[in-house]
Protein backbone atom coordinates (compact mmCIF):
# COMPACT_ATOMS: atom_id res chain seq x y z
CA UNK A 1 0.00 0.00 0.00
CA UNK A 2 1.44 3.56 -0.61
CA UNK A 3 0.87 5.86 1.58
CA UNK A 4 2.31 9.99 2.01
CA UNK A 5 2.40 12.60 4.72
CA UNK A 6 1.52 16.22 3.80
CA UNK A 7 1.80 19.03 6.29
CA UNK A 8 -0.94 21.16 5.39
CA UNK A 9 -0.58 24.97 6.44
CA UNK A 10 -2.72 27.68 7.65
CA UNK A 11 -3.45 30.07 5.73
CA UNK A 12 -5.17 33.75 6.53
CA UNK A 13 -7.60 34.61 4.10
CA UNK A 14 -9.30 38.09 2.95
CA UNK A 15 -5.74 39.65 3.84
CA UNK A 16 -7.66 42.56 5.54
CA UNK A 17 -9.33 44.16 2.46
CA UNK A 18 -9.46 41.57 -0.25
CA UNK A 19 -12.96 39.60 1.34
CA UNK A 20 -12.97 35.46 -0.57
CA UNK A 21 -10.22 37.16 -3.04
CA UNK A 22 -6.58 37.40 -1.07
CA UNK A 23 -4.85 34.64 0.98
CA UNK A 24 -1.97 34.10 2.29
CA UNK A 25 -0.12 30.32 3.59
CA UNK A 26 1.69 30.48 6.94
CA UNK A 27 4.68 28.33 8.21
CA UNK A 28 3.05 27.42 11.50
CA UNK A 29 1.05 26.26 12.26
CA UNK A 30 0.25 23.37 10.20
CA UNK A 31 -1.73 19.62 9.97
CA UNK A 32 -0.01 16.52 9.35
CA UNK A 33 -2.11 13.91 7.08
CA UNK A 34 -1.23 9.87 6.20
CA UNK A 35 -3.09 9.15 3.00
CA UNK A 36 -3.25 5.65 2.16
CA UNK A 37 -4.32 4.07 -1.49
CA UNK A 38 -5.22 0.97 -1.45
CA UNK A 39 -7.86 -1.35 -3.70
CA UNK A 40 -10.41 -2.02 -0.77
CA UNK A 41 -12.86 1.01 -2.16
CA UNK A 42 -14.24 3.49 0.21
CA UNK A 43 -12.89 6.22 1.80
CA UNK A 44 -11.61 5.49 6.00
CA UNK A 45 -11.07 8.26 8.32
CA UNK A 46 -9.50 8.22 11.46
CA UNK A 47 -8.69 12.21 13.68
CA UNK A 48 -5.71 11.68 16.00
CA UNK A 49 -6.34 14.75 17.68
CA UNK A 50 -9.01 16.23 19.82
CA UNK A 51 -11.21 18.09 18.14
CA UNK A 52 -14.15 15.32 17.68
CA UNK A 53 -14.43 16.15 14.41
CA UNK A 54 -16.98 13.54 12.07
CA UNK A 55 -14.91 10.57 10.41
CA UNK A 56 -18.24 9.74 8.19
CA UNK A 57 -16.24 11.05 4.53
CA UNK A 58 -19.81 12.63 3.57
CA UNK A 59 -19.69 15.16 7.02
CA UNK A 60 -15.58 15.83 7.33
CA UNK A 61 -14.15 18.46 4.38
CA UNK A 62 -11.47 16.09 3.48
CA UNK A 63 -13.29 13.19 2.60
CA UNK A 64 -16.08 15.91 0.96
CA UNK A 65 -12.98 16.88 -1.49
CA UNK A 66 -11.52 13.29 -1.44
CA UNK A 67 -14.87 11.85 -2.82
CA UNK A 68 -15.14 15.35 -5.50
CA UNK A 69 -11.65 14.37 -7.04
CA UNK A 70 -12.95 10.48 -7.51
CA UNK A 71 -15.86 11.18 -8.88
CA UNK A 72 -13.70 12.13 -12.41
CA UNK A 73 -11.53 8.88 -11.30
CA UNK A 74 -12.21 6.35 -13.67
CA UNK A 75 -10.60 3.23 -11.44
CA UNK A 76 -12.35 2.78 -8.14
CA UNK A 77 -9.50 2.89 -5.33
CA UNK A 78 -9.87 3.55 -1.49
CA UNK A 79 -8.30 5.69 0.79
CA UNK A 80 -7.13 5.54 4.29
CA UNK A 81 -6.87 8.85 5.82
CA UNK A 82 -5.58 9.73 9.18
CA UNK A 83 -5.64 13.66 10.19
CA UNK A 84 -3.58 14.81 12.82
CA UNK A 85 -5.08 18.49 13.38
CA UNK A 86 -3.10 21.36 14.98
CA UNK A 87 -5.48 24.22 13.33
CA UNK A 88 -8.05 24.06 15.62
CA UNK A 89 -11.27 24.30 13.48
CA UNK A 90 -13.12 27.99 13.78
CA UNK A 91 -9.68 29.67 14.36
CA UNK A 92 -10.11 31.63 11.40
CA UNK A 93 -6.74 30.47 10.34
CA UNK A 94 -8.00 28.48 7.59
CA UNK A 95 -8.49 24.76 9.60
CA UNK A 96 -10.80 23.61 7.08
CA UNK A 97 -9.59 24.46 4.14
CA UNK A 98 -5.96 22.33 5.50
CA UNK A 99 -7.99 19.73 5.39
CA UNK A 100 -9.99 20.30 2.49
CA UNK A 101 -6.82 21.33 0.33
CA UNK A 102 -4.39 18.58 2.19
CA UNK A 103 -6.29 15.25 1.04
CA UNK A 104 -6.52 16.38 -2.57
CA UNK A 105 -2.54 17.09 -2.93
CA UNK A 106 -1.79 13.89 -1.15
CA UNK A 107 -3.97 12.13 -3.20
CA UNK A 108 -3.00 13.46 -6.19
CA UNK A 109 0.38 12.33 -5.32
CA UNK A 110 -0.41 8.82 -4.89
CA UNK A 111 -2.25 9.36 -8.20
CA UNK A 112 0.83 10.49 -10.03
CA UNK A 113 -0.29 13.95 -10.26
CA UNK A 114 -2.63 13.65 -12.77
CA UNK A 115 -5.08 16.55 -12.18
CA UNK A 116 -3.82 20.30 -12.77
CA UNK A 117 -3.36 22.88 -9.21
CA UNK A 118 -6.28 24.58 -10.38
CA UNK A 119 -8.70 21.09 -10.68
CA UNK A 120 -7.46 20.50 -6.85
CA UNK A 121 -8.64 24.04 -5.51
CA UNK A 122 -11.98 23.05 -7.40
CA UNK A 123 -12.27 19.70 -5.61
CA UNK A 124 -11.37 21.06 -2.04
CA UNK A 125 -14.03 23.81 -2.44
CA UNK A 126 -16.76 20.83 -2.16
CA UNK A 127 -14.55 20.78 1.61
CA UNK A 128 -14.97 24.94 2.09
CA UNK A 129 -19.04 24.46 0.89
CA UNK A 130 -19.54 21.72 3.60
CA UNK A 131 -17.70 23.76 6.16
CA UNK A 132 -19.23 27.55 5.64
CA UNK A 133 -22.04 27.20 3.39
CA UNK A 134 -19.86 29.22 0.44
CA UNK A 135 -17.77 27.84 -2.51
CA UNK A 136 -14.71 30.38 -1.59
CA UNK A 137 -11.02 29.54 -2.56
CA UNK A 138 -9.22 31.94 -0.79
CA UNK A 139 -7.78 29.62 1.30
CA UNK A 140 -7.76 26.93 -0.10
CA UNK A 141 -5.48 28.31 -3.32
CA UNK A 142 -2.79 29.91 -1.00
CA UNK A 143 -2.36 25.92 0.61
CA UNK A 144 -2.41 24.58 -3.09
CA UNK A 145 -0.01 27.29 -4.69
CA UNK A 146 2.00 28.82 -1.40
CA UNK A 147 2.56 32.16 -0.83
CA UNK A 148 0.31 34.94 -1.72
CA UNK A 149 -3.13 34.06 -3.87
CA UNK A 150 -5.30 36.55 -5.94
CA UNK A 151 -8.57 34.61 -6.97
CA UNK A 152 -10.03 36.77 -9.74
CA UNK A 153 -12.43 34.66 -10.17
CA UNK A 154 -14.36 31.65 -8.65
CA UNK A 155 -16.84 30.74 -11.19
CA UNK A 156 -14.30 30.11 -13.92
CA UNK A 157 -12.07 29.95 -11.73
CA UNK A 158 -9.08 31.90 -12.31
CA UNK A 159 -5.84 31.98 -9.76
CA UNK A 160 -2.88 34.07 -9.59
CA UNK A 161 -0.14 34.05 -7.51
CA UNK A 162 1.62 37.11 -6.04
CA UNK A 163 4.76 37.58 -5.05
CA UNK A 164 5.56 39.72 -1.92
CA UNK A 165 8.83 41.21 -0.28
CA UNK A 166 9.40 39.37 3.12
CA UNK A 167 6.87 39.94 6.17
CA UNK A 168 6.81 38.22 9.26
CA UNK A 169 3.22 37.34 10.65
CA UNK A 170 2.25 37.69 14.32
CA UNK A 171 -0.72 36.21 15.09
CA UNK A 172 -3.16 35.65 18.01
CA UNK A 173 -6.06 33.14 18.19
CA UNK A 174 -8.36 33.98 21.53
CA UNK A 175 -9.79 30.77 22.15
CA UNK A 176 -13.43 31.64 21.70
CA UNK A 177 -14.88 29.61 18.50
CA UNK A 178 -16.13 31.92 15.31
CA UNK A 179 -18.10 29.40 12.99
CA UNK A 180 -17.05 30.92 9.50
CA UNK A 181 -20.87 30.55 8.14
CA UNK A 182 -22.04 31.95 11.48
CA UNK A 183 -19.60 34.80 10.56
CA UNK A 184 -20.93 34.98 6.65
CA UNK A 185 -24.71 35.16 7.88
CA UNK A 186 -23.95 38.38 9.46
CA UNK A 187 -22.61 40.51 6.56
CA UNK A 188 -24.86 43.01 4.76
CA UNK A 189 -25.44 41.82 1.68
CA UNK A 190 -25.28 45.22 0.24
CA UNK A 191 -22.36 47.80 0.30
CA UNK A 192 -22.31 51.66 -0.26
CA UNK A 193 -20.33 53.44 -3.26
CA UNK A 194 -18.18 55.33 -1.35
CA UNK A 195 -17.39 52.12 0.57
CA UNK A 196 -16.49 49.89 -2.55
CA UNK A 197 -14.85 52.88 -3.74
CA UNK A 198 -12.34 52.84 -0.95
CA UNK A 199 -11.97 48.74 -0.93
CA UNK A 200 -11.09 48.38 -4.28
CA UNK A 201 -8.33 51.16 -4.16
CA UNK A 202 -7.03 49.68 -1.19
CA UNK A 203 -7.39 45.84 -2.55
CA UNK A 204 -5.83 47.24 -5.69
CA UNK A 205 -2.56 48.96 -3.72
CA UNK A 206 -2.40 46.08 -1.18
CA UNK A 207 -1.50 43.61 -4.92
CA UNK A 208 0.87 46.74 -6.27
CA UNK A 209 1.91 46.75 -3.27
CA UNK A 210 2.91 43.38 -2.98
CA UNK A 211 4.27 43.21 -6.69
CA UNK A 212 6.68 46.00 -6.24
CA UNK A 213 7.93 45.13 -2.65
CA UNK A 214 6.96 48.66 -1.34
CA UNK A 215 6.19 48.29 2.91
CA UNK A 216 4.82 51.69 2.69
CA UNK A 217 2.13 51.06 -0.34
CA UNK A 218 1.22 48.04 1.60
CA UNK A 219 0.76 49.44 4.58
CA UNK A 220 -1.79 52.11 3.61
CA UNK A 221 -3.79 49.57 1.95
CA UNK A 222 -4.08 47.48 5.01
CA UNK A 223 -8.02 48.55 5.29
CA UNK A 224 -11.42 47.54 5.49
CA UNK A 225 -14.12 49.54 5.40
CA UNK A 226 -16.95 46.73 4.37
CA UNK A 227 -16.19 43.14 6.88
CA UNK A 228 -14.00 44.65 9.49
CA UNK A 229 -16.37 47.00 11.08
CA UNK A 230 -19.48 44.45 11.32
CA UNK A 231 -16.52 41.43 12.27
CA UNK A 232 -14.50 42.78 14.97
CA UNK A 233 -17.54 43.40 17.08
CA UNK A 234 -17.51 39.47 17.74
CA UNK A 235 -14.18 39.51 19.13
CA UNK A 236 -12.58 40.83 22.37
CA UNK A 237 -9.94 43.15 22.34
CA UNK A 238 -9.91 43.59 18.79
CA UNK A 239 -9.68 47.49 18.68
CA UNK A 240 -6.64 47.09 21.42
CA UNK A 241 -4.05 44.79 19.52
CA UNK A 242 -4.71 46.50 16.43
CA UNK A 243 -4.17 50.16 17.29
CA UNK A 244 -1.07 49.22 19.64
CA UNK A 245 0.56 46.96 16.89
CA UNK A 246 0.25 49.52 14.28
CA UNK A 247 1.75 51.87 16.82
CA UNK A 248 4.81 49.30 17.77
CA UNK A 249 5.20 49.65 13.85
CA UNK A 250 3.55 46.48 12.81
CA UNK A 251 2.77 47.40 9.12
CA UNK A 252 -0.68 46.96 9.49
CA UNK A 253 -3.21 43.78 9.68
CA UNK A 254 -6.87 42.77 10.74
CA UNK A 255 -9.19 39.81 11.21
CA UNK A 256 -7.58 36.42 9.98
CA UNK A 257 -9.98 35.07 7.68
CA UNK A 258 -13.76 35.22 9.68
CA UNK A 259 -12.32 35.26 12.80
CA UNK A 260 -11.24 35.43 16.13
CA UNK A 261 -7.82 35.43 15.03
CA UNK A 262 -6.03 38.54 14.73
CA UNK A 263 -2.72 38.75 12.26
CA UNK A 264 -0.37 41.48 12.35
CA UNK A 265 2.15 41.98 9.14
CA UNK A 266 5.96 43.45 10.05
CA UNK A 267 8.43 44.11 8.26
CA UNK A 268 11.05 43.21 10.37
CA UNK A 269 11.00 40.07 13.00
CA UNK A 270 11.74 42.47 16.20
CA UNK A 271 8.52 44.08 15.49
CA UNK A 272 6.52 41.17 14.46
CA UNK A 273 8.04 39.47 18.49
CA UNK A 274 6.96 43.04 20.10
CA UNK A 275 3.17 42.76 18.55
CA UNK A 276 3.37 39.16 20.34
CA UNK A 277 4.25 40.87 23.61
CA UNK A 278 1.24 43.24 22.91
CA UNK A 279 -1.24 40.55 22.28
CA UNK A 280 -0.29 38.29 25.39
CA UNK A 281 -0.69 42.05 28.03
CA UNK A 282 -3.96 42.43 25.96
CA UNK A 283 -5.42 39.12 26.63
CA UNK A 284 -3.59 38.06 29.64
CA UNK A 285 -5.86 41.09 31.08
CA UNK A 286 -8.91 39.63 29.42
CA UNK A 287 -8.53 36.40 30.79
CA UNK A 288 -9.51 34.50 27.74
CA UNK A 289 -7.65 31.48 26.79
CA UNK A 290 -5.22 32.23 23.53
CA UNK A 291 -2.41 30.79 21.63
CA UNK A 292 0.24 33.36 19.56
CA UNK A 293 2.27 32.50 16.63
CA UNK A 294 4.90 34.63 15.33
CA UNK A 295 6.13 33.02 11.67
CA UNK A 296 6.75 33.90 7.55
CA UNK A 297 4.93 33.64 4.58
CA UNK A 298 4.74 29.49 3.61
CA UNK A 299 6.11 30.17 0.07
CA UNK A 300 6.18 26.32 -0.80
CA UNK A 301 2.61 25.68 0.13
CA UNK A 302 1.50 21.74 1.14
CA UNK A 303 4.19 20.08 1.27
CA UNK A 304 4.61 16.14 0.31
CA UNK A 305 6.67 13.49 2.14
CA UNK A 306 6.65 9.81 0.43
CA UNK A 307 6.12 7.41 3.05
CA UNK A 308 8.78 4.37 2.73
CA UNK A 309 7.36 0.92 4.01
N1 LIG B 1 -11.40 17.90 8.63
C1 LIG B 1 -11.97 19.00 9.13
N2 LIG B 1 -11.20 19.99 9.59
C2 LIG B 1 -11.76 21.11 10.12
N3 LIG B 1 -13.08 21.33 10.20
C3 LIG B 1 -13.90 20.36 9.74
C4 LIG B 1 -13.37 19.17 9.19
N4 LIG B 1 -14.43 18.42 8.80
C5 LIG B 1 -15.54 19.08 9.11
N5 LIG B 1 -15.25 20.27 9.68
C6 LIG B 1 -16.22 21.28 10.15
O1 LIG B 1 -15.93 22.54 9.53
C7 LIG B 1 -16.19 23.60 10.47
C8 LIG B 1 -14.90 24.42 10.67
O2 LIG B 1 -14.72 25.21 9.57
P1 LIG B 1 -14.66 26.79 9.68
O3 LIG B 1 -15.80 27.29 10.52
O4 LIG B 1 -14.53 27.29 8.30
O5 LIG B 1 -13.33 26.98 10.53
P2 LIG B 1 -11.93 27.51 10.04
O6 LIG B 1 -12.08 28.98 10.01
O7 LIG B 1 -10.97 27.13 11.11
O8 LIG B 1 -11.68 26.87 8.73
C9 LIG B 1 -16.59 22.98 11.78
O9 LIG B 1 -18.01 22.97 11.82
C10 LIG B 1 -16.09 21.54 11.65
O10 LIG B 1 -16.86 20.61 12.37
N1 LIG C 1 -13.31 34.58 2.92
C1 LIG C 1 -13.80 33.73 3.97
C2 LIG C 1 -12.61 33.14 4.68
C3 LIG C 1 -12.93 32.26 5.85
O1 LIG C 1 -11.70 31.85 6.45
P1 LIG C 1 -11.67 30.90 7.72
O2 LIG C 1 -10.23 30.66 8.00
O3 LIG C 1 -12.36 31.64 8.81
O4 LIG C 1 -12.40 29.65 7.32
C4 LIG C 1 -14.63 34.57 4.95
O5 LIG C 1 -14.12 35.61 5.36
O6 LIG C 1 -15.76 34.19 5.25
Amino acid sequence: MSSVTVHAPATIANLVCGFDVLGLALNDPYDVMKLSISETPGIRIQHNDVYNLPTIPEQNVAGVSLLEMMQELDSHYGFDLVIEKHIKPGSGLGSSAASAAGVVVAANHLLGNIFSKEDLVRFAMAGEKLASGVKHADNISPGIYGGITLIRSIFPLDIVSLTAPPMYVAVVHPQIEVKTSDAREILRKEVLLKDAIKQWGNIAGLVAGFMKNDYGLISRSLEDVIIEPVRSMLIPGFDDVKKKSVDAGALGGGISGSGPSIFMLCEEKNTALKVEKIMKDIYDNTGLKYHTYVTTINNEGIKVEVNNH
